[in-house]
């Protein structure tokens, strides 16, 4: 495209003008693909044909395709283009070739390309592309748009020579990144798809397969990259990833709710996003151990104890009255009682088992292999024999046992399901190999302090160990649960002939909803309507078993395979939860997300390779992402000066940015202060700071144990961490909870005690520093630790007030 100047305005606005000509024709494109859409869709909603249930799924699918597609155009409506690169060139004779860069591709009427997607191979170069190496680029234009308007626009020359005279006079220099870095915060992240960085973009476009750790500091951009990661790769591989999914696993409801829009506006919402305390369907854990309990939780002994503990319910009867527990399989009945026939009492006649009975089949059971709840069929089934056997010798004691026709094993089974029905029966054999549920087992265990003594032994854990397990049935799960109801699903298995039957009463219900409808049909003359049939109008009363997006069908299966699974603060993981996550992608196509230097977790990560080389079988690969494009050079620093005390291995990113106000030091409540206290400063800081920000949003980030008090200072503030927390423009988090997230403005609130929280407190309070992306200040009525000493410094002496506090606004006495 050839600008020119105008004459009665800068080359500029005529270059704006130009652009705005170009993006209002993509416009009305995008209106008209989503007429066509919509057209379709009702189209394959009212589709007639063949009818039954076959057609029914065939009709949905087609359906659910437009309708994704339709979601897609919808959501791509803001900054539908945002930039354009002038390749040097001369096809059709022209000096540049030029090509626009946008959410969706768009072709026009005749086929030709005016739009290309951001994943596809021709953008490459708008992200690729800098001064060292530009390849045939003469320039890259940001071009900024609000509604359908173009507001502005920013040039990356590359090739001076490349340009026109005009073009060149047209050049405009606001650097796009800055723009964007400076928005105030809304509580909701947003695509970064018109400023991705070139070494982020390598991290976008890595191959598929294997696992990706993708390690950088605090605002690098790893988490807003790995969502755009999941973008292109369901973009390039959209026919492996659709059947598939992809899955995102975060930290915390708070942040997947804080994540959730990225996806959505770059035209996929079909990702499952999910917590780790939520990846076993049907729970929502969200409650926290004590830490020495998450430390033993999270540790790979949990392997054993899962296993012993589920052994530990494979019991035979023992003479003390209750069950013995054989673990070892060897016949040594170990500690808990002698032993004992099985005894039942069934119409007025006690059936037994000799002990050694019980013990060779329960040990031929085990030796199948099977899961507990599948092998169970068999250890029910040899046991209900010879309680038939017994009742049948009871029976006629006159019958020689050493007679063939006695065994005839199908009376023997016929007997033995007649047994099955008896409530003592089913009592006595459910005691020796209960059917289990991965809740029932670890909730009846952690209950049960002599079970936890044997089985902890067992797995090798120290009576402090095991003791830190106990607590009463029916307390709240934790988080650290979950991945161990995950490795008891495994040894469990489940008993799937209720779910058969389950889908074979729908399809027969099924089948009589469309007779029925096929009924009303007839006797109202709608027969006669070809856009109604008897399974659409079936259909329409029953959408119980209606065909599910991938994304649904995966979160709802704790089976599911993904095609590729995103972990985000993957250093937040232990060693259970990696063996949850690994099992949802058994071809280890992963992109792992984090920074050791932020583990705060006792049981998280301390190096990656400890923690995925066993997975990863020698397909690990790392990205380092090193610029901070959130926080600016002034707090960053202050960080850096703790990184440095608490690992300093670690490297600080560096911040791209140098615009924030200088932190600050707030002493309250002791000397170097009038007195004023903690409950009369912050309330004045936080209006203060909020003044301070205008439309943004500011975090009070508090030590764990001070955060019920503090949210008891700040009625204003959400202090829930529920999804919606980040909607209020105040907030107040523990360093756990504040993970991955930023404000325009953070508090923190006795750094002194988030340092001595755990042992992990150091990496906690670098994590609460560089939350920030203008503003931070600290408040404490505690000394500050050395390690801050840079932001005492900073702020200089003490004023005489009851702050003390650099230049920036001050708190009002
Ligand atoms: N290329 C970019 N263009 C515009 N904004 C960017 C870019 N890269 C990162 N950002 C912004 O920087 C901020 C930090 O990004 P992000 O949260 O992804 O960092 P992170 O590395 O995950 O941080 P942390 O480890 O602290 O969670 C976000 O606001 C993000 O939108």
């Amino acid at each position: 495209m050839e600008l020119r100047q105008s004459d009665d305005g800068s080359a500029r606005t005529h270059a704006i003008r130009a652009e705005q000509a170009y993006v209002t024709g993509l416009y009305e494109r995008l209106d008209t693909v989503r007429q066509q859409t919509r057209a379709a869709l009702r189209a394959a909603d009212a589709a007639g044909g063949r009818s039954g249930y076959s057609a029914l799924m065939d009709r949905e699918a087609r359906s659910n395709e437009q309708a994704r597609r339709l979601s897609q155009l919808s959501g791509v409506e803001n900054g539908l283009c945002f930039g354009r690169i002038d390749h040097r060139g001369d096809r059709d004779g022209d000096a540049v070739d030029t090509l626009y860069i946008g959410r969706i591709g768009l072709r026009d009427e005749s086929h030709e390309t005016i739009l290309v997607d951001w994943r596809a191979p021709a953008a490459r170069p708008f992200y690729a592309a800098t001064p060292v190496s530009p390849g045939d680029l003469v320039r890259r234009r940001h071009l900024h748009t609000r509604d359908r308007v173009v507001t502005g626009i920013d040039d990356e020359v590359f090739d001076l020579d490349g340009l026109s005279d005009t073009d060149r006079r047209s050049l405009v220099g606001e650097a796009a990144l800055l723009a964007a870095l400076r928005r105030g915060r809304t509580g909701r992240m947003n695509d970064i798809v018109a400023t991705i960085q070139s070494e982020q973009d390598r991290v976008i476009r890595s191959r598929l397969q294997g696992v990706l750790v993708v390690q950088g500091g605090p605002g690098t951009g790893k988490t807003v990259a790995a969502l755009h990661r999941a973008a292109y790769l369901l973009y390039t591989h959209r026919d492996t990833l659709k059947r598939r999914g992809v899955l995102v696993v975060g930290p915390n409801p708070t942040f997947l709710r804080y994540i959730g829009r990225v996806l959505p506006s770059l035209g996929e919402s079909d990702v499952v996003l999910s917590t780790v305390g939520e990846l076993y369907p049907g729970v929502r854990a969200t409650a926290s151990d004590p830490v020495a309990t998450a430390l033993v939780k999270g540790s790979d002994s949990m392997v054993g104890l899962v296993r012993a503990a589920v052994a530990d319910r494979q019991r035979v009867p023992s003479s003390s009255g209750m069950s013995v527990s054989a673990n070892s399989g060897s016949g040594d009945e170990g500690a808990s009682g002698g032993t004992r026939d099985l005894e039942i009492e069934v119409d007025d006649m006690t059936l037994r088992v000799d002990h050694a009975d019980c013990l060779g089949i329960r040990d031929r059971t085990r030796s199948l292999r099977l899961p507990h709840n599948v092998a169970r069929k068999f250890f029910v089934t040899e046991m209900l024999r010879l309680l038939a056997r017994n009742q049948a010798e009871q029976l006629d004691p006159m019958l020689d046992p050493a007679e063939p026709a006695y065994y005839d094993e199908t009376d023997l089974d016929y007997m033995g399901a007649a047994l099955w029905q008896q409530e003592p029966v089913r009592r006595g054999l459910d005691e020796l190999w209960p059917l289990l549920t991965p809740q029932r087992l670890l909730e009846t265990l952690y209950a049960d302090d002599a079970a936890l003594a044997r089985v902890g032994a067992e797995a090798g854990l120290t009576e402090s160990e095991w003791k830190g397990l106990s607590r009463p049935l029916g307390s709240p799960r934790t988080v650290g649960d979950v991945p161990l109801l995950d490795e008891a699903a495994e040894l469990l298995g489940e008993d799937d002939a209720e779910e058969r039957a389950r889908r074979r009463r729908v399809e027969r219900d099924r089948a009589d909803a469309e007779r029925y409808a096929q009924g009303v049909l007839e006797f109202t003359g709608l027969f006669e309507d070809p856009m109604m049939g008897a399974s659409a109008l079936a259909e329409r009363h029953d959408d119980a078993d209606r065909p599910r997006s991938t994304a649904e069908r995966a979160e709802a299966d704790r089976t599911w395979a993904y095609g590729h699974v995103i972990v985000d603060e993957a250093q937040e993981l232990s060693a259970m939860a990696w063996r949850m996550v690994m099992r949802r992608i058994p071809t280890r196509s992963l992109t792992v997300v984090g920074d050791i230097a932020q583990t705060g977790s006792p049981a998280g990560a301390r190096s990656w390779s400890s923690m995925l080389a066993p997975y990863a079988h020698g397909r690990l690969h790392e990205e380092r992402l090193l610029v901070n494009y959130r926080t600016p050079a002034q707090i960053m620093a202050v960080a850096a000066d703790v990184l440095a005390e608490v690992a300093p291995d670690q490297q600080p990113p560096e911040s791209v940015r140098d615009d924030g106000d200088p932190p600050r030091a707030v002493r309250v409540g002791a000397e170097g202060s009038d007195g004023t206290t903690l409950a009369e400063a912050l309330p004045r800081l936080v209006e203060e700071e909020l003044t301070a920000i205008g439309e943004g949003r500011l975090v009070v980030i508090v030590p764990d144990a001070r955060h019920t008090e503090i949210a008891g200072l700040l009625p204003d503030a959400a202090a829930d961490a529920t999804p919606d927390a980040l909607d209020s423009p105040s907030t107040v988090l523990t360093t756990t909870r504040s993970k991955g997230l930023e404000f325009d403005s953070v508090i923190v609130v006795e750094p002194g005690e988030i340092l001595e929280q755990s042992p992990q407190g150091g990496h906690d309070l670098y994590v609460a520093l560089t939350r920030a992306t203008r503003r931070l200040t600290v408040i404490h009525e505690a000394l500050l630790p050395d390690m801050l000493g840079r932001i005492s410094r900073q702020a200089g002496p003490p004023l005489g007030g009851p702050c003390v506090e650099a230049p920036g606004p001050r708190l009002s006495t």
